[in-house]
């Protein structure tokens, strides 16, 4: 009686499931477009309220804050446990929306025009501009949700596709989080260019995940169906609930301290790059602002299409922890050749849309055979947490890097230095890379084994 009822929910019906991840989706793209919506903007914002590189660094890299400082994105997976999914994934992805709005708000006219919460941003720390500052705290309230609601988002998928195409599910979610970032590069440029203002692709990217939120709720509907149906809720709660001691036991497995550290230096050299690279084009093969956020998004575009065939070879054939050396390895060359060469973007953006692909596909599947299934929430947690120390101070360095080694009012901007920084990062990534394989052959996690081997 229980089975035929099980057999019949809502899970079991694929095409809902599906469905489900369309919807998820949906709120992932938004996401990232919002994350990477104003890259391609860096000279536009120099043009319009004088931010300089370091400006723009701090901008990018307030986004991390909440999640390094206040360990938001581990105290999120705490709450998930606690109040579920519909309640946190609301919460999370409300707190994306406004803090998406607000950033808008920040660089629009009627701001600027002495609106509300001008006059109060001018009155402290004059060294930054009203505009940044409410585009900071814009940011900052976007960040406290956008890396919350990733892990919920994790956990729906989990929710929906266990036992079923995980894997696989898994990799089409990093797909959508790519087409949102390929979205960005390509439509803010042309929003700049509008006639109601230059302001329509930051507005634009807003409204983008305020409709995000109204998705959320559409699924939330399905969700709570769901639930009433197999109440498989309660069932995830037992699982999943949080101790203090998951957090020391993850940190006392040396496998989960080299990937988590090649996590925090492996992103710190893509994310912070793909925030400047557009302006890196535009200075060094002095390009137009739409072509070279055409040739950053050919970044995710390459890797929408490599990462789901990575993850099946992972799943296949193992190899990870080599995939993982491979995708180092390509890093670092793709930065070296950025510095030190004038090689065609074009292709090396596509070469490095290998490593983004090699290493992603095979880190977050091999963390789920080093940690315990029931400690893999907390065990994401810790990694977003430590990642995004890198992806808080790399941007701001890169910033710094630039803005010392360039004149004040230099009219194109040198990214040798800037590119060595992130070549070096990748250095020290592979370092972990190494580590992480050696260790593997002493604790024995199988990382080059194919997946249903472990
Ligand atoms: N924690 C995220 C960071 C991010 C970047 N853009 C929006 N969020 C992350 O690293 N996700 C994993 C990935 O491979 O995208």
């Amino acid at each position: 009686m229980t089975k035929t009822k099980l057999q019949k929910s809502l899970r079991d019906s694929v095409v809902t499931r599906w469905a489900m991840l369309l919807l998820v989706g949906f709120v992932l793209a938004a996401n990232y477009y919002f994350y990477d919506a104003l890259s391609p903007l860096k000279s536009t914002l120099t043009k319009e309220f004088g931010f300089t590189s370091t400006d723009f660094g701090t901008f990018v890299s307030v986004y991390s804050i909440p999640n390094v400082f206040f360990l938001m994105a581990v105290l999120g997976g705490i709450i998930l446990d606690k109040l579920g999914i519909r309640r946190t994934g609301f919460l999370f992805v409300a707190f994306m929306a406004f803090g998406a709005l607000v950033t808008a708000y920040g660089a629009s006219d009627i701001y600027i025009n002495d609106g509300f919460g001008y006059a109060f941003m001018s009155s402290f720390l004059p060294g930054y501009s009203p505009e940044l500052k409410m585009m900071l705290l814009g940011r900052f309230l976007f960040g406290l949700g956008a890396e919350t609601s990733i892990v919920v988002i994790s956990k729906i998928i989990v929710k929906w596709f266990k036992g079923k195409e995980l894997a696989f599910a898994f990799g089409v979610k990093l797909a959508f989080a790519r087409t949102g970032s390929f979205l960005a590069f390509n439509l803010s440029p042309v929003l700049i260019e509008s006639q109601s203002g230059w302001t329509l692709a930051i507005w634009f990217a807003a409204f983008l995940v305020l409709a995000a939120l109204l998705v959320f709720l559409i699924y939330m509907l399905f969700d709570l169906k769901l639930d009433k149906q197999v109440k498989q809720e309660g069932l995830l709660a037992s699982t999943d609930e949080f101790h203090i001691s998951d957090i020391t036991k993850l940190l006392t497995n040396r496998s989960f301290i080299y990937v988590t550290l090649l996590c925090l230096t492996f992103y710190s050299a893509v994310f912070p790059f793909l925030s400047f690279s557009s302006d890196f084009f535009l200075n060094k093969f002095n390009l137009s602002i739409k072509e070279s956020g055409f040739i950053s998004s050919m970044l995710p575009i390459g890797t929408m299409i490599f990462t789901p065939l990575f993850g099946f070879f992972v799943d296949k054939y193992g190899k990870a922890a080599s995939l993982m050396i491979y995708g180092s390895i390509i890093l670092v060359v793709v930065h070296l050749t950025f510095a030190f060469t004038n090689l065609s973007p074009y292709v090396l953006m596509v070469i490095l849309g290998l490593a983004f692909s090699l290493v992603p596909a095979s880190m977050w599947p091999s963390v789920a055979k080093m940690v315990d299934e029931k400690r893999i929430g907390s065990a994401y947690g810790l990694m977003f947490s430590v990642q995004n120390l890198g992806l808080w101070a790399f941007p701001i360095l890169a910033g710094v890097v630039l803005d010392s080694t360039n004149p004040t009012a230099a009219e194109t901007l040198d990214y040798t230095y800037t590119m060595i920084m992130f070549a070096g990062l990748g250095i020290i990534g592979l370092v972990f890379a190494l580590l992480l394989k050696r260790e593997d052959k002493v604790s024995g996690y199988g990382l080059e084994l194919p997946s249903n081997s472990k």
